[in-house]
């Protein structure tokens, strides 16, 4: 098959060279001239450093749309809309994102932007899936959820990338954005030093916060106890290649969001999608403890430490004791 991927950071180029391995032809979108050129010519790219790239790459999106039969998406959440608007004719099969987030500006999952613009057949990939272990074939198990789950199943299962499928196309969509805001916190944790204890109760809770969100929207609570959520919040909340647990580690050692956000070409997604979050929550009165706490930290410059100190003094309520 014929697949066309937006964004050439370290997942698009990862997922690149995987569907490549499982036979398709891939060709990737690219904003700039320099990445498609270092793709091009040298088979590489600075997200991925190590890594050799199997595939070429564009930087006309027309040339992406004639090309592929399905396209995937892979670029940060709040810029997707301003991507494909510029998409004129949608004559694919199917649209498979890869993103987590939420979009701060609408409060939309990404299946709702891109209803905006197409009624092409969606689906969402999502769970524990580092884009660097999958780029050196680490075993790796994900969930698709949408119209062609299955068929994506078959199309990109391979004997180091297992995909399962799920129903719950919101439940997925959910946990997966959600998962990077817990992780902020949960880097916070690492940062202060020593603090294991906190980081399990944290984890724990995060869930519980992620279920109690993801309900309101009509998600399944046993969504958030397979791979894209517990998976996913797990090797987000605790691996060394995590954007987000790194950019709250660092927050906790005294760097700002501004410099951090200028030094640091790699998206952290919790950072904008924790805004919209909060937002939602507020509308929608849902109680949002640890999202809370990350935006009042990012936001607000609120001490970390006093931040997760007063997190594990709230008040016990009964509906907590499990
Ligand atoms: N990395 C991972 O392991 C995983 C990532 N994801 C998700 O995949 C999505 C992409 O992440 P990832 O590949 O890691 O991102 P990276 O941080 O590695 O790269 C960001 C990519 O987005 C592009 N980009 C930045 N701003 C814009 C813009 N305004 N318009 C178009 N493109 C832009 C960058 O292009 P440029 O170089 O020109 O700035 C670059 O190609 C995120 O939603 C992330 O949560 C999901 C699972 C795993
Ligand atoms: O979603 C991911 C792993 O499944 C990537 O997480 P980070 O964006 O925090 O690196």
């Amino acid at each position: 098959m014929k697949f066309g991927i937006l964004g050439a950071g370290s997942w698009g180029c990862a997922f690149a060279n995987l569907l490549v391995e499982s036979g398709h032809d891939v060709l990737v979108w690219a904003r700039r001239k320099e990445v498609v050129d270092e793709i091009n010519n040298y088979s590489k790219n600075s997200y991925l450093p190590n890594v050799k790239l199997n595939f070429k790459a564009t930087n006309d999106l027309n040339e992406i749309i004639e090309f592929s039969e399905f396209l995937v998406i892979a670029i940060p959440v709040q810029f997707i809309r301003d991507v494909i608007k510029n998409i004129k004719v949608w004559n694919i099969k199917g649209i498979l994102n890869l993103s987590k987030g939420i979009e701060i500006k609408t409060l939309k999952r990404v299946s709702e932007i891109i209803e905006e613009f197409t009624n092409t057949p969606y689906s969402i990939l999502s769970g524990p899936s580092h884009a660097e272990e999958v780029a050196n074939k680490i075993p790796t198990a994900v969930t698709v959820s949408g119209s062609n789950a299955k068929l994506f199943q078959s199309l990109i299962s391979n004997d180091y990338f297992r995909v399962y499928t799920s129903e719950d196309i919101v439940g997925v969509e959910i946990a997966g954005a959600l998962k990077n805001v817990m992780a902020i916190a949960a880097g916070i944790l690492d940062g202060l030093g020593g603090w294991d204890n906190s980081k399990a109760a944290l984890m724990t809770r995060a869930l519980h916060e992620m279920i109690k969100f993801g309900k309101i929207f009509g998600a399944d609570e046993k969504t958030f106890f397979g791979l894209p959520g517990v998976g996913d919040l797990m090797v987000t909340c605790n691996s060394r290649h995590s954007r987000n647990r790194m950019f709250g580690e660092l927050i906790a050692k005294g760097h700002t969001l501004n410099e951090l956000i200028k030094n640091n070409k790699m998206i952290a997604e919790g950072i904008y999608t924790v805004k919209a979050v909060v937002e939602i929550a507020k509308k929608k009165n849902i109680e949002m403890p640890i999202a809370n706490e990350v935006y009042e930290i990012l936001y607000n410059n609120k001490n970390p430490k006093s931040s997760m100190v007063e997190l594990m003094r709230r008040p016990l309520k009964k509906e907590w004791l499990i």
